[in-house]
């Protein structure tokens, strides 16, 4: 063997020691770390999970009112649960401790908001304020929403437009009485004129096509938010196809989509109007309704590196709409509900209303609410035992998170049972009761800093709506029991009053509150 085929043979010798060397660290290294990862799987520290089903997971556990099957289960799993619905991963939180972690220490990671094929084809992509994805278009979106329509100033502002709805309201009670009268429709109706005069200029209640309106923002906040199979089970979205569910949201959509259209072309064509009239001075006035901004911005392309499309427009129209409406007139009916089922309460407040106003025939007005405590807390409990949206509004967490001491994924969708937390009787002595006495005393408000009462939510999310609902609820609620004494028809007695929720996003009444009203000044 000469010299040179000694150094290959060696050579050869070395390289195969070195791929043997090779071969069996990377199987080493591949031992460890898939020892390493199934390790960190088994780690993460989830929250208590009760047992789930292959493949649809636990929503077979969430039944016809999932606001009270979820607070069932959390009676025994715990404040943070971690549930599986079909795909999607979701912490249902059902303690003010835990929503205060979600929505206060955490808020920054859970201000996103789940996506669902429903609200995708509803809400335009995603455009409008509610659903919009965290980051600048929300920011902008949710900031013209506030400046132009709900801050404290601008709903001050609406006064009189209340104050003229609330009057109409008793006016169109005293024309039926004695006969029983539909509360909830009265305060549907009166809500809706409450928003669109506010923000659309005029009202959309009126005649044939307002009560094919009406119908159609019932349909529309019925599926908005509601469980399609595209969403949790991809695999499944067939059976949305089959259902007609899909069918049903693609004409619910249209249909809506028509009626924005004409808000927008009514209002493009009564600035030409007014333009054609008046000339470019009229463009600034401050008669301006909110409409009108949304199409100042569109016709500027660009402010600060921020633009909205008609899309944009609609999808914010329709967040104001169906935000602003259907939650405002259940926390009316819901009180209405109680004070009926609870003579005692609806003495106090009759009490309270007669007394604030001078004489018999004046109304209550907007200056007289501050003095009204009681009235306050019958809103207060009405809120804690009845919030309109029992489970809030999804949220969905942007980053991996420990939250009380348990791993929270990214994506995972967060579901708060504000419903559970206000009948916690951790907090609430006789939660199931209820008793506005309880809040005359006390600091503990509904506006996101007391996480015992949360029916606006909280933090960065948390609704922009309050003041424009309150404003409504309490001079509604104070001048219809000022005016009027309350039965029952046909001699019903309140504990046998039908308490049964609808289902849907916004929980208000099954059945309608019929109720008999008797005029106290006439
Ligand atoms: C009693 C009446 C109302 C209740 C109970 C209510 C409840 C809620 C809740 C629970 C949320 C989600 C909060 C969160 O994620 O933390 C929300 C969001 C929202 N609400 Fe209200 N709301 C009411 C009235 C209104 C009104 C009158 C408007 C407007 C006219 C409005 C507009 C909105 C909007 C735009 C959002 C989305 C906020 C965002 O995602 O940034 N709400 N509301």
């Amino acid at each position: 063997m000469n010299m040179n085929m000694f150094i290959s043979l060696q050579w050869l010798e070395n390289c195969t020691n070195l791929s043997y060397v090779l071969a069996f660290s990377l199987l080493i290294s591949f031992l460890v770390m898939s020892l390493l990862m199934s390790k960190s799987k088994t780690k993460k520290n989830l929250p208590p999970s009760p047992p789930k089903l292959p493949f649809i997971g636990h929503m077979h556990k969430l039944g016809v009112y999932p606001h009270h099957s979820l607070h069932k289960l959390a009676q025994q799993y715990g404040p943070l649960m971690f549930l599986k619905l079909g795909s999607v991963n979701t912490l249902v939180v059902s303690s003010a401790e835990a929503a205060s972690e979600i929505m206060k220490t955490h808020d920054l990671v859970f201000c996103d908001r789940p996506k669902s094929n429903v609200n995708k084809k509803l809400l335009y992509d995603f455009k409008d304020v509610s659903v919009a994805p965290y980051g600048e278009y929300w920011r902008q979106m949710r900031s013209i929403c506030v400046l132009q329509l709900l801050s404290n100033k601008r709903v001050q502002g609406f006064r009189i437009v209340r104050e003229e709805e609330s009057a109409l309201l008793v006016k169109k009670i005293k024309e039926r009485s004695p006969e029983a009268v539909n509360l909830s429709e009265l305060f549907m109706t009166l809500t809706n004129d409450v928003v669109s005069r506010a923000a659309f200029g005029r009202k959309y209640s009126g005649g044939e096509s307002g009560e094919k309106f009406r119908k159609l923002m019932k349909e529309f906040v019925g599926i908005l938010g509601g469980f399609d199979f595209g969403t949790f089970l991809p695999s499944l979205a067939w059976i949305d196809r089959v259902s007609g569910l899909e069918a049903k949201v693609d004409r619910v959509a249209r249909e809506m989509d028509e009626f924005l259209e004409g808000v927008v072309e009514e209002h493009l064509d009564s600035h030409k109007r007014v333009k054609e009239l008046l000339g470019d001075k009229v463009e600034n006035e401050n008669r301006e309704d909110f409409v009108d901004v949304l199409l100042g911005i569109y016709k500027q392309d660009m402010v600060d590196g921020f633009s909205i499309d008609r899309d944009g427009i609609k999808a914010l129209i329709v967040d104001i709409f169906a935000g602003g409406t259907d939650t405002t007139y259940t926390v009316l009916e819901w009180a209405m509900t109680e004070l009926l089922r609870h003579p005692g309460a609806m003495k106090k407040l009759q009490n309270e209303a007669r007394g604030i106003t001078k004489s018999k025939n004046e109304i209550v007005c907007e200056d007289d609410l501050d003095k009204m405590h009681y009235l306050k807390a019958v809103i207060k409990e009405t809120l804690r035992l009845h919030p309109p949206i029992p489970l809030l509004v999804p949220r969905q967490a942007r980053e991996d998170v420990v939250v009380m001491g348990y791993d929270v994924g990214a994506g995972t969708m967060v579901i708060t049972n504000g419903w559970a937390i206000g009948r916690d009787p951790e907090i609430w002595d006789d939660a199931e009761e209820f008793k506005p006495e309880r809040f005359l005393n006390s600091s503990i408000d509904f506006k996101g800093h007391d996480f015992g009462l949360i029916p606006f939510g909280s933090g960065r999310r948390g609704c922009p709506g309050i003041s424009f609902a309150m404003a409504t609820n309490e001079l509604v609620l104070a001048n219809v029991v000022r005016e009027f004494d309350w039965e029952l028809p046909n001699g019903a007695k309140g504990d046998h009053l039908d308490m049964t929720e609808c289902t849907g996003l916004t929980i208000h009444r099954k059945v309608p509150l019929f109720a008999v009203a008797t005029s106290n000044t006439s």
